[in-house]
C-alpha cells in the first residue's frame, strides 16, 4: 500500500494536517460510529456534567486511525472544559508532568497519547495525581531539599494506546472508564466519506463513496486519506467530481487493495502460506518471521484480518482462511508456492 495511506505515518505535510483538522469531528453528533462506547460517554459526560465533577479517568484502546484522539478533543468540547495534550514518550521527566498536571484548571482534560510508553517513574508518579489528585514536588536543592505536597484540581486523565497489552496493571486498573474501538464497517465509513467530502466541497457519488469505504482497512483515517488522493485525480484527471469510474481509477493508480490490506497484512498472511503451509503456526513464529514485535501483530494486524476473515485463531495458533488464499492468488496444499 501507498507510503502517505499507512495509518502509522506520520510524514503528513501541513497542508495535509490542516485539512485533517477540518475533517476532525468535534463533538458526539459528529462522530460517526462506535455506538455502544458513545451512548455510555454520553452518560457519564452528563453525569459528571450534572453534578459538576471531572469525568473519570478514561482510556481508549484499539488499532491506529479509528478515532481514539479524536474522541479524548469530543470529551473535553462536551464537557467544556480544556484540554492539553502530550504524549507518553514526550513525558520524561516527572518535573514536565507535574508543570502540567498543576496548570490544570478545575475539570480539565489531560490528554497522554501513547500512554504505554510513559516511563515507569512518571508512570508511578502519576498514580497519586489520578487517585488523590495530589502530587509530591522536590523544593530547593542540597542540604534544604525537600519534598511538599501539592493538591491538584481534580481533572481527568485520557489515556490512548494502539498497544493496551502493553500498559502496566496498576495503570489500566486507575482508568474508571475503558473503551475499545472496533473497526468500521463498509456502510459507517461511507458515511464518514460522504461527511467529509461535504466538508471540502466535493460531489462524490454513493457508489464512489462506498468503493473508497470498502477499501479503507475499516479505518477512518484511511478512508479520508484516500478521498484526498482521490480528489486530486478527479480534480486534474477528470471533471471535479468523484464518481466510480475516476474512484476506480484512482484507487488502482494508488495502488490499493481492493480490501484495503496494507504491505503488512499481506506480508502476514503470504507468509503464513509459504513458510507455515497456511498455519496453524504460532504467533510469536508469525511476528519473527516478519519482523514486527507479537504485540503489534495481535494488537494492529491480527484484528482486522480476523474481522474481514482472512484468518482464524485457533487453539494450535493462526491458521489462512481460503479467502486470503484465494486474494493472494495462491493455491492450496502440498505444492506450495505461487499460481503460476
Ligand atoms: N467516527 C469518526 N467519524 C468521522 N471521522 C473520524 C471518526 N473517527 C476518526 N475519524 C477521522 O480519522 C482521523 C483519525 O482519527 P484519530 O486521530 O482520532 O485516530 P487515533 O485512534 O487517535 O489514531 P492513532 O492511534 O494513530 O493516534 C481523524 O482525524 C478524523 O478525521
Ligand atoms: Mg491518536
Amino acid at each position: 500500500m501507498n507510503e502517505n495511506l499507512n495509518p502509522n505515518n506520520d510524514n503528513f505535510t501541513p497542508e495535509e494536517i490542516d485539512v485533517e483538522k477540518k475533517l476532525r469531528p468535534l463533538t458526539f453528533q459528529d462522530f460517526t460510529g462506535q455506538d455502544q462506547v458513545l451512548e455510555n460517554l454520553l452518560v457519564f459526560v452528563q453525569a459528571a456534567n450534572l453534578r459538576s465533577e471531572a469525568l473519570d479517568h478514561t482510556l481508549f484502546h484499539g488499532p491506529p486511525g479509528l478515532g481514539k484522539t479524536t474522541l479524548a478533543h469530543i470529551l473535553a468540547n462536551e464537557l467544556e472544559v480544556g484540554i492539553k495534550v502530550t504524549s507518553g514518550p514526550v513525558l520524561d521527566k516527572p518535573g514536565d508532568l507535574a508543570g502540567l498536571l498543576t496548570n490544570l484548571d478545575e475539570r480539565d482534560v489531560l490528554f497522554i497519547d501513547e500512554i504505554h510508553r510513559l516511563s515507569p517513574i512518571v508512570e508511578e508518579y502519576l498514580y497519586s495525581a489520578m487517585e488523590d489528585y495530589k502530587i509530591d514536588i522536590m523544593i530547593e536543592s542540597g542540604p534544604n531539599a525537600r519534598t511538599v505536597q501539592l493538591n491538584l484540581n481534580p481533572f481527568t486523565l485520557i489515556g490512548a494506546t494502539t498497544r493496551s497489552g502493553l500498559l502496566t496493571a496498576p495503570m489500566r486498573a486507575r482508568f474508571g472508564i475503558q473503551s475499545r474501538l472496533q473497526y468500521y464497517k463498509t456502510e459507517l465509513l461511507t458515511t464518514i466519506v460522504q461527511r467529509s467530502a461535504s466538508i471540502l466541497n466535493m460531489p462524490i457519488s454513493m457508489e464512489a463513496a462506498i468503493e473508497i469505504a470498502g477499501r479503507s482497512r475499516g479505518t477512518p483515517r484511511i478512508a479520508n486519506a484516500l478521498l484526498r488522493r482521490v480528489r486530486d485525480f478527479a480534480q486534474i484527471k477528470g471533471n471535479g467530481k468523484i464518481d466510480i469510474v475516476i474512484a476506480k481509477f484512482a484507487l488502482k493508480a494508488l495502488n490499493v487493495d481492493a480490501y484495503g490490506l496494507d504491505e503488512m497484512d499481506n506480508k502476514i498472511l503470504t507468509t503464513i502460506i509459504d513458510k507455515f503451509k497456511g498455519g496453524p503456526v504460532g504467533i510469536s513464529t508469525i511476528a519473527t518471521a516478519v519482523s514486527e514485535s507479537t504485540e503489534t501483530i495481535e494488537e494492529v494486524y491480527e484484528p482486522f484480518l480476523i474481522q474481514q476473515g482472512f484468518i482464524m485463531r485457533t487453539p494450535r495458533g493462526r491458521e489462512v482462511t481460503e479467502q486470503a488464499y484465494k486474494h493472494l492468488g495462491k493455491i492450496k496444499g502440498p505444492t506450495q508456492g505461487g499460481l503460476f
